[in-house]
């Protein structure tokens, strides 16, 4: 993809990469993009550079704008290997450019790459860059994702970059909302917003409420939202606002999901009549089978649901391991305000709902117990007793929903 103008004299200047189907054990079926922006201005600026193999098709893009060895300044919102790991191929290009930098950023880049022969200013909240006619303002966002993380807004423009934040894991011809919304829908940008959220920034909801209303509060009125991944907020930019706001007030579905896996059945045997229940109570279900689904959908799923249901058998006395890994996974992502229980076949001392069920309040999450056991085969008095479980699980999960 050629360069794009998404504002005079601002260009995207990324690179589309179709192909990566696993991004650090995250899937992503519609690939991804590395977005960073050039701006035309007095002294050239480029905001955040790319991962280090689509560092040639950056540069040609930033080419097809301007003689690279012109840029005067690089900005670095994050330092993370995709967005970060181009920037000796930017620097060899253009040594006397100055680098904008946080100070934790300026420390972990200092980890990858030689700088001793490059000027590096580090910026705090609230500091600003003239480039020409333009004024770029620093704010740092520490923990979203990163410690170095920070959001860098073009005043006269009013673009704020925002590097992962407000990103999706989209690869797409289209650059922008509006258009990705024609060429696809408004439903899949949206799933890759709420699917981002989920797998990289749920830990982080209250910084995100806190940040953006510092934001709003310094008066960082976007009129584009341009991220470091995936499709760029030009239409509607208050829409991902309002999403993230949403999500970080812990918002769901009243929907509960079931996941689960399963060595010989009996555990999914299980799953049926327990969604069945749910039904009967009115509430959509979603059936996870863990070693059937990409851990990121599974956290996806749960996440989009108010309550959620663990199916494990048991295997040598503990969890089955795919569900041991998907609840670990998931209490990294510190979740809050979802609605959790457990059940799973076993054959003798049985063990696995006991450990999802501590799994569960380890992370704080609120359980209802007990949960549903059955030796080997469910018979058809246990399905009738799976199916009342569900029921019974739904009808809490709305009592528990109504509270938000
Ligand atoms: C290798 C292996 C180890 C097992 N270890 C235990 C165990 O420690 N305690 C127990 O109660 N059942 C144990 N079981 C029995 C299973 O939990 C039981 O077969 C259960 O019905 C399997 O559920 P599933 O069909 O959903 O996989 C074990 C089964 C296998 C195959």
């Amino acid at each position: 993809m050629k360069a794009v103008e998404i504002k005079d004299g601002i260009f995207w200047v990324g690179a589309v990469d179709w192909a990566v189907r696993d991004f650090h054990g995250y899937v992503t079926p519609r690939g991804t993009t590395y977005n960073n922006y050039l701006i035309m201005d007095e002294e050239i600026t480029l905001i955040d550079t790319v991962k280090y193999d689509f560092a040639d098709l950056a540069i040609k893009n930033i080419s097809g704008v301007v003689d690279p060895s012109r840029i005067k300044n690089v900005v670095i919102n994050h330092i993370e290997n995709d967005h970060a790991t181009s920037l000796d191929r930017i620097m060899a290009l253009a040594p006397n450019a100055t680098i904008y930098i946080s100070e934790k950023g300026k420390k972990g880049i200092e980890r990858f790459f030689d700088t001793s022969n490059w000027t590096m200013k580090t910026v705090k909240s609230g500091d600003t860059l003239t480039i020409g006619k333009r004024t770029l303002e620093f704010l740092e966002t520490p923990m979203l994702h990163w410690p170095d993380s920070m959001f860098t807004y073009c005043r006269e423009d009013k673009v704020l970059f925002t590097q992962d934040a407000f990103g999706q894991h989209i690869a797409s011809a289209t650059r922008f909302d509006d258009e990705f919304e024609k060429s696809d829908s408004a439903a899949e940008l949206e799933d890759s917003v709420i699917d981002y959220y989920a797998n990289i920034l749920m830990p982080f909801g209250q910084m995100i409420k806190n940040k953006i209303a510092e934001v709003q509060s310094k008066g960082l009125a976007a009129e584009i939202i341009a991220p470091d991944h995936g499709i760029i907020w030009r239409q509607n930019p208050q829409k991902v606002l309002d999403m993230y706001q949403d999500m970080a007030n812990g918002k769901a579905r009243l929907a509960v999901a079931i996941i689960y896996d399963t060595m010989w059945q009996s555990t999914e045997k299980m799953s049926v009549p327990i969604a069945e229940g749910i039904r009967a109570e009115g509430l959509d279900c979603r059936v996870i089978k863990l070693r059937a689904t990409p851990m990121s959908v599974a956290i996806k799923e749960f996440w989009k649901c108010r309550g959620t249901l663990i199916g494990s058998p048991t295997l040598n006395n503990i969890l089955y391991p795919s569900v041991a890994e998907f609840l670990t996974h998931v209490r990294g992502l510190r979740p809050k305000n979802r609605l959790t229980g457990a059940f799973g076949s076993y054959g003798w001392g049985g063990g696995a709902v006991k450990e999802a069920y501590e799994e569960c309040k380890r992370m704080g999450l609120q359980t209802v117990e007990p949960g549903i056991q059955i030796p080997y085969r469910p018979s058809p008095d246990d399905e009738a007793a799976c199916f009342e479980f569900g029921r019974s699980f739904a009808r809490q999960v709305i009592e528990y929903h109504a509270g938000f």
